[in-house]
Parts: structure tokens; sequence; C-alpha cells
């Protein structure tokens, strides 16, 4: 048969349906809502009281919370250990009983606190370039992490972004990444993958991943997108306000659950849960009526 000279291990990851991730299984596409625990991340503007934003996004649905403390758009200046894990252990602490929470940071230090104080899960936007002890240590704490793809550094990423071709170019280094975790002991059940959308990437490699996103399934974890409120939203839909972007980001959420993107970074929780329920309704006969 088709599958005869498949070997036997590929044949089991490759069919076997994925246990999902924080326990949450991924027959449907997941939210994270994003707690911004930072008082310049461009889309909110001002320091939200990451608390009580945690609670409003699980009130409108969301899966699990992403909380970060330190900005990574283009151009953010990087923040201490000491003042990220000021800003974000609390917010953590005052929400981890009531979702899954990852934390959104590159450093391992902050990393640590941020599991101390009951994070489940870690978000490395440098999908461990930045800091070579965070690997090691989410080996030994056995948490899931998402790895993301980002050419270069905030400050300078997105001064003149080049790709041979940028889908496989960014395939590349997201394999090289995950075998850099399995290598230090991460099983790949536990990695998450993110092509990175606007970090170190023009419009165009944005569009260019955005419309081939199913080719990162082919790493065999869990894809992750994070698109919510970005400059191409911004730009395409003619939105200058972040705040307004919330239809943009649905838009692309909802081509990329076609595409069986499973989990999905975004602000606006309300409007993309209320957006998947539609989905569902309209494209699987089976989801509840
Ligand atoms: N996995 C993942 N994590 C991310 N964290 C931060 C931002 C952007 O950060 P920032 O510009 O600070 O804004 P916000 O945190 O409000 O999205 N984008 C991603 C992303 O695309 N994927």
């Amino acid at each position: 048969s088709v599958t005869d000279d498949i070997p036997a291990e590929v044949l089991e990851r490759l069919t076997t349906p994925r246990a999902g991730i924080l326990g949450l299984p991924l027959d449907r596409p997941r939210v994270m809502g994003i707690v911004n625990a930072t008082p310049d991340s461009f889309s909110d503007g001002g320091r939200y009281e990451a608390v009580a934003q945690g609670h409003r996004l699980l009130d409108e649905g969301a899966d699990i919370l992403d909380i970060g403390g330190e900005s990574t758009r283009p151009g953010a200046a990087e923040v201490a250990v000491d003042e990220e894990i000021a800003r974000i252990v609390p917010a953590i602490r005052a929400v981890a009983d009531l979702a899954p929470v990852s934390a959104d940071t590159r450093k391992a230090a902050v990393a640590r606190a941020a599991l101390g104080a009951g994070a489940a899960m870690i978000n490395d936007v440098s999908g461990f370039d930045f800091d070579a002890a965070m690997a090691p240590l989410v080996a030994e704490a056995g948490v899931p992490v998402c790895l993301m793809h980002a050419q270069g550094l905030p400050e300078t990423m997105q001064d003149d972004p080049r790709y041979d071709n940028v889908l496989l170019d960014v395939y590349d280094a997201l394999e090289a990444r995950v075998r850099r975790a399995e290598a230090a002991g991460i099983s790949r059940d536990r990695i998450i993958v993110d092509p990175g959308i606007g970090f170190g990437k023009t419009q165009a490699h944005n569009l260019a991943i955005l419309r081939r996103i199913s080719l990162y399934h082919g790493l065999g974890c869990p894809v992750l997108l994070g698109v919510s409120r970005k400059r191409l939203i911004g730009t395409l839909g003619g939105a200058e306000d972040p705040a307004d972007r919330a239809p943009g980001t649905l838009a692309v959420t909802l081509a990329a659950v076609a595409q069986g993107v499973q989990v999905h970074r975004v602000h606006d929780v309300g409007a993309v849960v209320q957006g998947l329920r539609l989905w569902q309704a309209v494209n699987n006969e089976k989801a509840e009526q």
C-alpha cells in the first residue's frame, strides 16, 4: 500500500492524532489571548492592568493566556531581567489557576520565575537563539514550548530582511530549532512551531508565509500563528490604530484555520472566538448546533 515504504515510527507520528498541548485537544483551533504587562507594547499603548486583562480574555473564551513583559515589536528595547520578572510574575500568579498560562520571554531567568509562578508553557520569540540556558531549562521543566522564527533582533530585524525563498528558509530554520530542542531533551510532542509574522520579514514575506502556512505542518508539531493587529493588517486593511484591526485579524485567522493552523495568538479574543464558532458551524456539520 502507499504507506509500505514509510518507516513505522514516522507513520506512527504522522497518523497519531496529536494529544494536543496543555491538555487541550487540537481537534479544533485554540485561542491564545495576549496579556501585555508592558508599558510600550504597540497594540495597547499603555500598561493594561494585566490581571484584569487576563480575566477579560478568559471571559471572552481564550483557551490559553500568553503573558509577556517585554515588547518585541520592531525597534523595541530589551528589558532587564528583574524588570521583566517584576512585570509578569504577579500577573501569572494571579491567573495561573484559572487557565493554562504561557510565558512570552526569551530569557531563561524570566522563564524560571514564570514557571515558578505557575506558567505551564514557554513562548520564546527567539526560538532559543537569545539565551542558551533556555533549552535546558525547558527540557528540565518538561513543559511545552513555542519556538518562533525570527531573523535578527527586534532592534534591527526590519532594516532590510532578505531570504532566498522565505517559505523554505523559514521552514529550514524552524527545523533546525526543533532539532536543537530535541537534542536538549525536549520531545517533539512538546514543541509548537511559529513562522514569526513580522519578525524580520517584509509585507511580501509575511503574505508568502500566510498563503502557504500549511507547509509548516511538515515539521510534525502544532503550528501557532501570531498575526493579531500587526502592521500588515493595518497597511492592507487601512486601519491605522492597532485597536481597529480585529476584522483583519479574524480574516487572516480563518484563512490560517482553513490551512489547519491549530493555535492563534490574538488580542481580540471575543471577536476571534465568535468568528471561529461560525466558521466551525458552516464548515463542520458535526459541530454542536
Ligand atoms: N509565538 C509568538 N509570540 C509572539 N510574541 C509577541 C509578538 C509581538 O509582540 P509585541 O509587538 O510586543 O506585541 P503584542 O505582544 O501585543 O503582540 N508576536 C508573537 C508571535 O507572532 N508569535
